[in-house]
């Protein structure tokens, strides 16, 4: 039991948040959903479920990271910050949640800018209780500016498992865009390591908190680069309390057609290149016809007529309206049937709206619109155009050159949308044909990282889904890796509809130690000239190994392995993806099994193309000359996994060493 009053009265004040916050989940379970009908029964159910979810207490950390003091006109308020808002049986908060407005002065507050904090208080942790204290007084003068070594110790503790929340320790230049105001899309530059996905991650949580109702309704979604990405970061926003947001990859946002093949990399840009849009949109749009017959509609014993030219003239209002094919489609049988109407009452006949939705839905008004402005389904659409040289010609003329257009067609013919080799591509095709045709709905925010791989079309469909909302778009310029990566942030805010974002830099690095950030670090002049490196804030330099060998690479790896196992923390081995399986093999026998992502293992194996975004306490990256060999984009690509490490890094090599990479 500590003897320090402090700290036993923090204590005292934890263990009644614990049993307040444990009354609130009490008190939420004993709701029962009662409603007149069985789906808001079901769905009043299911809000309660979530509600009591996001009540849990997690033994394994304290309900409160931060404390600020503040004197008010009317006394001295303190707050102790944590991740959810916590009250006592009078609905006094003995915890203030992390977004609340309150709070925000915890993060910024400096002595020179102190936000009114006399006091703040951040708190050593251990098994979910409190262990240590550190106070910083503000306004005291006399008071040393020394870093604080709680901060540095949350930043530098080792890494096990998934990504894991930094709410008790962002930063000032983080959270100027964790609290970005909803309708602010947020650009991120960022090197590898300063926090990009966290601060998405933030944000995304404290939008979710702040703007409750509205995005309760329209929905937060998630984007990352692949599967294993998605698993590493997937438990941040349920620690946050958030359980209800979306977390997808691009190709699980366009998923209307079964992808079987893959495209070769020349295929796969043209077919993202912006380009597309515009001959997708010729492709749709060529199947309206030009009227060149009168319409004749029966009614009773009368036979009316809309004359051609008020049928096209029909035709081509709704075609400026600029709705969706199918949008403006779903007009036109209206808009005849409301000439239809027009003559009738010229003739002294009664009529109403029955009538003219009777005309509007009568065969001849059907034939007719289907005849001038039929139906297209994007699946569909989409095959023909990737089948048919002339449908293609037509609709690409003046947009893709003869080469282009070539390129684009399939070998053979598809014979139907189930067995078309749809690629990846492809899929995304279909998914701006379908917004072609009609508008999709979107969702209130997106949080979009590793945006710097999208190709033009893929932003496209990912701005689409933001159409009336706000994106975070988080990246890095040297990371893109795919021939089609983003050159710059402006461009791709343009492919994503929002040029009106705020650019922001976040340069401090918190995961690559110094002396991985200069070996890492020579690289950049080739691959993203004018791309700053992190500033980084650990205070350890870090250490780096580069081993060449004169026998098996593998052997080297085992060696490698064997001996930076016995470290603490987390290990990635990195290797080209090609090398995965024997190098796993090698491991395996050699007695450190290995897992593979998404298996949590201690010592996990990485195929390079799959390391994008995550990071190991200790990380081996085998053969650099080879990750190099096997991608057009491959000096970016070493760029990506020599920076995966947190501590430690060990390259081992039989090649030399790829040019600009120079270790002394
Ligand atoms: N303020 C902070 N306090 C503590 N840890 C932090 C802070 N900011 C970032 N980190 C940690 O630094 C590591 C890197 O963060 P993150 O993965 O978000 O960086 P990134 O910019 O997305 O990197 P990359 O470009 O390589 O994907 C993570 O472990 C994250 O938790």
């Amino acid at each position: 039991m500590s003897t320090d009053p402090v700290l036993r009265s923090e204590r005292e004040h934890l263990r009644r948040s614990r049993a307040d916050l444990a009354a609130m989940r009490e008190h939420t379970l004993s709701l029962t959903a009662q409603s007149a009908d069985h789906v808001s029964t079901e769905y009043l159910k299911a809000s309660l479920y979530r509600r009591a979810k996001a009540l849990e207490d997690d033994p394994s950390l304290p309900l409160f990271f931060g404390r600020i003091d503040r004197t008010a006109d009317d006394g001295d308020d303190t707050f102790h910050i944590g991740r959810r808002h916590v009250m006592d049986g009078n609905g006094d908060p003995m915890v203030i949640d992390w977004r609340a407005d309150v709070a925000r002065a915890f993060y910024r507050a400096t002595r020179d800018d102190p936000h009114g904090v006399t006091l703040r208080r951040r708190y050593g942790f251990a098994g979910g209780d409190l262990t240590s204290y550190e106070d910083e007084h503000l306004l005291d003068p006399g008071e040393a500016d020394v870093t604080s070594r709680i901060l540095t110790e949350e930043i530098e503790r080792p890494r096990v498992g998934p990504m894991r929340d930094i709410v008790a320790t962002i930063q000032p230049e983080q959270d100027e865009v964790v609290r970005a105001s909803l309708d602010r899309t947020v650009c991120v530059q960022g090197a590898p390591g300063t926090g990009k996905t966290a601060v998405g991650l933030h944000r995304a949580a404290f939008l979710l908190h702040t703007y409750r109702e509205r995005l309760a309704r329209t929905g937060v979604l998630v984007i990352g680069p692949n599967q294993a990405f998605l698993h590493y970061i997937a438990q941040v926003l349920p620690t946050l309390g958030e359980v209800d947001v979306r977390q997808v990859t691009v190709a699980g946002l366009v998923e209307s057609v079964p992808v079987r093949a893959a495209d070769d990399p020349e295929t796969a840009t043209l077919k993202g290149d912006a380009r597309m849009a515009e001959v997708l949109r010729n492709a749709i749009w060529s199947h309206l016809g030009e009227p060149a017959e009168t319409l004749y509609v029966a009614r009773g014993t009368r036979r009316w007529r809309v004359p051609v030219h008020e049928a096209a003239d029909a035709i081509r209002t709704l075609r400026e309206r600029g709705d969706g094919y199918t949008t403006a489609r779903a007009l036109l049988g209206q808009r005849l049937a409301h000439r239809v109407l027009l003559r009738m009452e010229a003739a002294g006949e009664i009529t109403d709206d029955r009538v003219q939705n009777a005309v509007a839905r009568s065969r001849p008004v059907k034939a007719y619109v289907d005849e001038l402005w039929p139906a297209l389904d994007p699946v569909k659409l989409v095959m023909r155009l990737l089948s048919d040289p002339e449908l293609l010609a037509a609709a690409a003329e003046g947009i893709l050159d003869a080469d282009e257009q070539q390129r684009l067609l399939w070998h053979k013919p598809a014979r139907g949308p189930k067995t078309a080799p749809w690629s990846h591509a492809d899929a995304v095709l279909v998914d701006e044909a379908a917004a072609a045709l009609e508008r999709i709905s979107g969702v209130g925010h997106v949080v979009l990282d590793e945006a710097q791989d999208l190709s033009p079309m893929e932003l496209r469909a990912v701005g689409r889904r933001a159409a009336t909302g706000s994106l975070t778009v988080l990246g890095d310029i040297a990371q893109g890796t795919t021939p089609w990566a983003t050159p710059s942030w402006p461009e791709a805010l343009r492919h994503l509809a929002h040029d009106d974002a705020h650019l922001e830099v976040l340069r401090k690095g918190y995961r690559v130690p110094a002396a991985v950030v200069e070996f890492a670090g020579q690289l950049l002049p080739v691959i993203a000239p004018g791309v700053a490196p992190p500033e980084p804030v650990r205070s350890n330099p870090g250490r780096l190994d580069v081993t060449r060998t004169g026998g098996e690479l593998v052997a080297a790896v085992v060696d490698a392995a064997r001996d930076v196992a016995a470290r603490e923390g987390s290990l990635g081995i990195i290797v080209a993806d090609d090398a995965a399986d024997a190098a796993a093999a090698a491991l395996d026998a050699a007695g450190l099994p290995v897992g593979r992502l998404a298996d949590d293992a201690r010592i996990t194996l990485v195929p390079a193309t799959l390391a994008k975004g995550l990071e190991y306490d200790h990380v081996i990256v085998a053969e650099p000359a080879a990750i190099v060999a096997a991608e057009p984009a491959g000096l970016r690509r070493l760029y990506v996994v020599l920076t995966r490490a947190v501590s430690s890094l060990t390259v081992v090599h039989r090649e030399p060493l790829p040019d600009p990479l120079i270790h002394q």
